[in-house]
Parts: C-alpha cells; sequence; structure tokens
C-alpha cells in the first residue's frame, strides 16, 4: 500500500501546457477521483502517474520514492483502461495470469492466485473463453483481475466504465466500491460522470482546462462549490444562475435583479456594494410557496414540465433566464400556473461575476 504526491507537475506538449502545477497528496488507501470535462487533463495526469507519459515539471513520489523516471513496470501500480485491453487470442485464465506468469511465479502460487481473484469477481464460469465471448461488463471485470491479481500498491483506473450501458455501469460502479472497502488498495480514477465520482470518491479532485478548482469530499464539492465552474459542473438537473447587484438596507442586504428584489442578511458572504454577483440554486431547493412564506422568493410562470419518474422539473423564466424548480411529482403545476417559488438564504451560493470565486465567507 502507498500514497501518492503530485508537488507542482505539469505537462508540456511542445510550447502548449496542458496540466499545471499539479499539487496533490493522496493517502494511503485513499479512492480518488479526478473529474472534469473532456480536454480537462485528467487521462493525462493519470498516464503520468502510471509512467505511461513524461513530467516535464515537478515531482512525484509513490509510496515516498521519488518516481517521475521510475519506469511503469517499478512503480507498484496496476491500471484498468476503458477498453479493457486484454489479449484475444488468450483465454480468461491466460489473461489473468499473465503478470504472474511473467514473472515466472510458479504455477501452483498462480493457479491459488487465479482462484481467489476470479472467486471475488465472479468470473469463475468464464476462465475457458476468449474475451470476445464475453459481454462488456465480464470484460471489464478480467481487467480489474488482471490488475488485481498483481496485488499493486495503487490502482489507476481510466474511465473504465465508458463502454458500458448505463445499467451496468451503475452494477459495476457497485462492484468497484465493494472491491475497495475489501482491499483497501490506494486507487486513482479518472471521469467525466458525476454520478461515478460521487459514489466512488474519498474526494474528488474536479479539473478544467489542466487546473485544480476544487478538491474536496463529495458533500464538500456539492454543497460548498468554490467556483463558479464547479457549481455549474456539479449536479443533476443543473444549478440556477441569475445575475444580480447586492444593496446595503438596514438590516442586510437587497440582491437585485433587473424585475426583482431579494432581501437577505448576507452575514455568510463577502458582499460590496457595486459589485456584480452569480447566484446560484440548485433546482431542488427552489420549491413552490405559499403566500404566507417569509424566506427570499422569487415568482414566475411555469413554462414547461418535464416528467422525472419521482419528480418534476418545472422551468419558468426570470430577467430573461430560465429557471428550474424540482419538485416531487405529485406536486406537479399547470402550465401557465402563475407561482412564487421560495428557499432559504442557507441554499443561495453567490460567486463574484468577474472572478467566478465563491463569496462565501
Ligand atoms: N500527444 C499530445 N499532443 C498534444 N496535445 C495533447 C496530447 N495528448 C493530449 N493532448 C491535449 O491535452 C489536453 C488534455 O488531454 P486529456 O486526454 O488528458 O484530457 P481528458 O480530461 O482526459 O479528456 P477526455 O475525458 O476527453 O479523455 C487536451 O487538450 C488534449 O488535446
Amino acid at each position: 500500500m502507498a500514497g501518492i504526491i503530485c508537488k507542482h507537475i505539469n505537462k508540456k506538449y511542445g510550447e502548449l501546457e496542458v496540466v499545471e502545477d499539479f499539487s496533490l497528496e493522496v493517502a494511503d488507501q485513499e479512492f480518488i477521483v479526478f473529474l472534469g470535462p473532456s480536454g480537462c487533463g485528467k487521462s493525462t495526469i493519470l498516464r503520468m502517474l502510471a509512467g505511461l507519459e513524461d513530467i516535464t515539471g515537478g515531482d512525484l513520489l509513490i509510496g515516498g520514492q521519488r518516481m517521475n523516471d521510475a519506469e511503469p513496470g517499478d512503480r507498484g501500480i496496476a491500471m484498468v483502461f476503458q477498453n479493457y485491453a486484454l489479449y484475444p487470442h488468450m483465454t480468461i485464465r491466460e489473461n489473468i495470469a499473465f503478470g504472474l506468469r511473467r514473472q515466472k511465479t510458479p504455477e501452483s502460487e498462480i493457479d491459488q492466485r487465479v482462484g481467489a481473484v476470479t472467486k471475488t469477481l465472479g468470473l469463475k464460469p468464464y476462465l475457458g473463453r476468449k474475451p470476445t465471448a464475453l459481454s462488456g461488463g465480464q470484460q471489464q471485470r478480467v481487467a480489474i483481475a488482471r490488475a488485481m491479481i498483481k496485488t499493486p500498491d495503487v490502482f489507476l483506473f481510466d474511465e473504465p466504465l465508458s463502454n458500458l450501458d448505463a445499467k451496468l455501469r451503475a452494477h459495476m460502479r457497485v462492484e468497484i466500491a465493494r472491491l475497495h472497502k475489501e482491499l483497501r488498495t490506494t486507487s486513482v480514477y479518472v471521469t467525466h460522470d458525476q454520478m461515478e465520482a460521487m459514489t466512488l470518491a474519498d474526494r474528488i479532485v474536479l479539473l478544467n482546462a489542466g487546473r485544480i478548482e476544487q478538491i474536496g469530499t463529495p458533500e464538500e464539492i456539492y454543497s460548498a462549490p468554490r467556483t463558479l465552474f464547479v457549481a455549474g459542473f456539479i449536479g443533476t438537473p443543473a444549478m440556477n444562475f441569475l445575475t444580480l447587484r447586492p444593496r446595503r438596507t438596514e438590516t442586510g442586504w437587497q440582491l437585485c435583479g433587473d424585475s426583482f428584489q431579494l432581501a437577505i442578511s448576507g452575514s455568510a458572504f463577502d458582499l460590496h456594494e457595486g459589485q456584480q454577483v452569480i447566484m446560484g440554486l440548485r433546482p431542488s431547493r427552489l420549491r413552490p410557496v405559499d403566500a404566507g412564506f417569509s424566506g427570499p422568493s422569487v415568482q414566475g410562470e411555469v413554462s414547461l414540465t418535464e416528467f422525472h419518474g419521482d419528480s418534476v422539473l418545472a422551468s419558468f423564466s426570470l430577467d430573461g433566464v430560465d429557471l428550474g424548480s424540482l419538485m416531487p411529482a405529485e406536486e406537479r403545476p399547470r402550465e401557465g400556473a402563475n407561482l412564487t417559488f421560495g428557499f432559504a438564504e442557507e441554499d443561495i451560493h453567490l460567486f463574484d461575476a468577474g472572478s467566478g470565486i465563491s463569496l462565501r465567507c
């Protein structure tokens, strides 16, 4: 087992810097997920950890040892790829045993270890088959078995579930979580799927354009996004955003839109007169309220309702911006209804409109 330390790592392709000043400490046994949009540098960082890509600058330590120039095979890692990377001419047993056989491990030990991992992963019935005779999910399980059998210090996963359909992806996600609970091997997992990140990660590293936007537990990233980018990236349906101007009042602050004002205490935020701010509100926190509601609220005419199963997303427009309110399906409003949507001050996220940085103190 081993922790990983990345100190000011960067990666350049010629003049193009695709990873900038990346610093992170992954604790022993931790499950870290790199999350971000396509092209943000997740795979490049993972490949630098694996030794499949040179590190342009900075230091990489695995288990306390500097690994910048170590061969992939000398890093104590095992990697699971999106495309499974199985040998098509070999049986499942041969695929799983390949690494051990190359290390000249005695056959009796290979048998025992193949038996153990295939039992854990439910692969025993398929040992004699070739990879093409397995489904995508089964092939990915073989790829995981092949990584597991090496008993590495660190697992690296590069979008391992991307080629699977939604149902199988959800199933394999649970399987990977279960394996981690059992093995506690330090893991770094790359995905652009926020559900995978939220459910698997001890901590998420959210990346954007080669830079870290935020590092935190799934709860921290969801409930206290530090930037507008994080707030917009995490959460389904996406967060509502409105551009407002704060004005000081005798009792607190007024957030002024073009056609409405919201009175808040503002005590949790670093606000200034004359500033432009962006308010974020999760659709699930914006709910129809009665006339007696005393908290902050906005009004709007429901233009569309979308059925989501247990819930309904009602859309309305305010200051020319489309907003959504997520409510239980049985409260589905009539399209055209004029409603008041209320929320709690604690549910407000405020960001500086220029820098995109959270204004929460
Ligand atoms: N060999 C290369 N030469 C030049 N640029 C590259 C090379 N490999 C990757 N890049 C660039 O580096 C950036 C990061 O790529 P990377 O594959 O790490 O992104 P990613 O976040 O993993 O994206 P995805 O989710 O689409 O795989 C991208 O802009 C990509 O175009």
